[in-house]
């Protein structure tokens, strides 16, 4: 098993995987079995298609499902509540952990439902898909979507345990494999080059479910993201803001498409990674072959490159308006994860929103 610990003080956790890790649940969620009873937080698709694995690694334990509609949809206030309310039915005491079991939608519904239910009960990660064991699955950023954008209600709650089965996407779709490989590629891109150098030669096979590839691909996200957290928890430097590459483009085209399956999360980010790249090209930042090579990369795994494979018609100022509520706004300027080159991302906040309107209306 290959352990990675998230190094948080007395919010200290670790960050477990291997394949075949669901079978044995039983044993890894013993400590947060209270009563003989586990509440399980899942999507109706995710339940139907690893439901089955779960119980029965949690043969004589009482698991108490709660199950929401699969989709980003259900990160809304509306199913929010109505998950508060079934959870409190449940008696559910502020000494249980919840398991949140599913992609980031589950985990940042159940996060969140978790920080804000009794003021506070714990929770664990079981994420299952490959989005969520990268990136979603950990650092604690909980929340949903609301009118105003994505992400702007939420809290910082940390998980007490993450456990990361690789065999689970064996029944995620490819479409899902490749969104969430691109926050894989994104963590290449923002600090490690030579790991995106080992994506440019290795991504199809993390994608085409090579065990050994996957497994090496999420444990060097994973650290990289648990080192990030460790060092800037809660986003107020500039350190943890990184992560955020891709996002900001990435955020606008998904409010643009109505959070709907036409552009997935991992899709949108794929897209602003390299509008991220061109753009800071295009300021001589860093240089255009590492933005071809960005390019490159993402569509040569399938993802989508510019706005008009993802049928965004939108102009740049419609585009730059969903931006105005980034949470990295400070005194009205938008912060920018810009790039020096691949593996060299830093944080801009010198960035004039009009130019971002004129570059997204020449780079559609
Ligand atoms: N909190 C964070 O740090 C963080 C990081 C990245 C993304 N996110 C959030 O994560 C969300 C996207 O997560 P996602 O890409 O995992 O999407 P998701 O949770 O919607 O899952 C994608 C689809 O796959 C299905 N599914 C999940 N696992 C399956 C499995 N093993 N077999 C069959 N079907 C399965 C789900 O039912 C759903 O329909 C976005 O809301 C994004 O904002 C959060
Ligand atoms: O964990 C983080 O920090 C990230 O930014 C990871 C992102 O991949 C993720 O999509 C996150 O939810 C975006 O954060 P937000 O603060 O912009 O909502
Ligand atoms: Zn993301």
């Amino acid at each position: 098993m290959r352990v990675v610990p998230v190094e948080l003080g007395d919010r200290a956790y670790e960050v477990r995987i291997a394949p075949g890790l669901l079978e044995q649940a039983g044993k890894q969620l013993q400590p947060f079995i209270r009563g003989g009873r586990l509440v399980v937080v899942s999507d109706e698709q995710v339940w139907a298609a690893q439901g089955a694995r779960l119980t029965e690694a949690l043969d004589g334990v009482d698991v108490n499902p709660v199950l929401v509609a699969a989709g980003e949809g259900s990160k809304s206030f509306t199913v929010l509540a109505d998950l508060m309310d079934r959870l409190l039915a449940l008696e559910i005491e502020r000494s249980e952990h919840i398991v949140a079991f599913g992609g980031g939608v589950i985990g940042d519904l159940t996060g969140f439902a978790s920080a804000i239910l009794k003021r506070g009960c714990g929770f664990v990660q079981v994420p299952t898909t490959l989005l969520s064991h990268v990136d979603s699955s950990v650092g604690g950023k909980t929340g949903i979507n609301v009118a105003a954008g994505k992400n702007l209600v939420g809290a910082f709650h940390q998980p007490s345990l993450v456990l990361i089965d690789p065999e689970v996407l064996d029944t995620l779709d490819a479409r899902q494999v490749r969104a969430g490989y691109a926050e894989i590629a994104k963590y290449g891109l923002i600090e490690d080059a030579d790991f995106f150098v080992w994506l440019e030669a290795n991504g199809h096979a993390v994608i085409e479910g090579d065990l050994e590839a996957r497994c090496y691909a999420i444990e060097k996200a994973v650290a990289g993201k648990a080192r990030i957290v460790a060092a800037d928890e809660r986003e107020t430097g500039d350190k943890r803001a990184l992560l955020n590459l891709g996002h900001t483009f990435g955020h606008a085209l998904e409010a643009e498409t109505g959070y709907s399956e036409r552009l997935l999360h991992g899709e949108a980010v794929a897209l602003g990674c390299v509008q991220a790249m061109t753009f800071s090209a295009e300021r001589r930042l860093c240089s255009a072959d590492d933005a071809e090579r960005t390019r490159a990369h993402f569509a040569a795994v399938g993802l989508p490159t510019s706005l008009a494979e993802a049928g965004i018609t939108a102009s740049g100022e419609v585009l730059t308006r969903h931006m105005a509520s980034d949470k990295k706004k400070a005194g009205g300027k938008v912060a920018f994860i810009l790039s020096r080159g691949i593996g060299q991302a830093y944080v801009d906040r010198t960035v004039d929103m009009a130019d971002v309107a004129a570059f997204l209306d020449r780079n559609g």
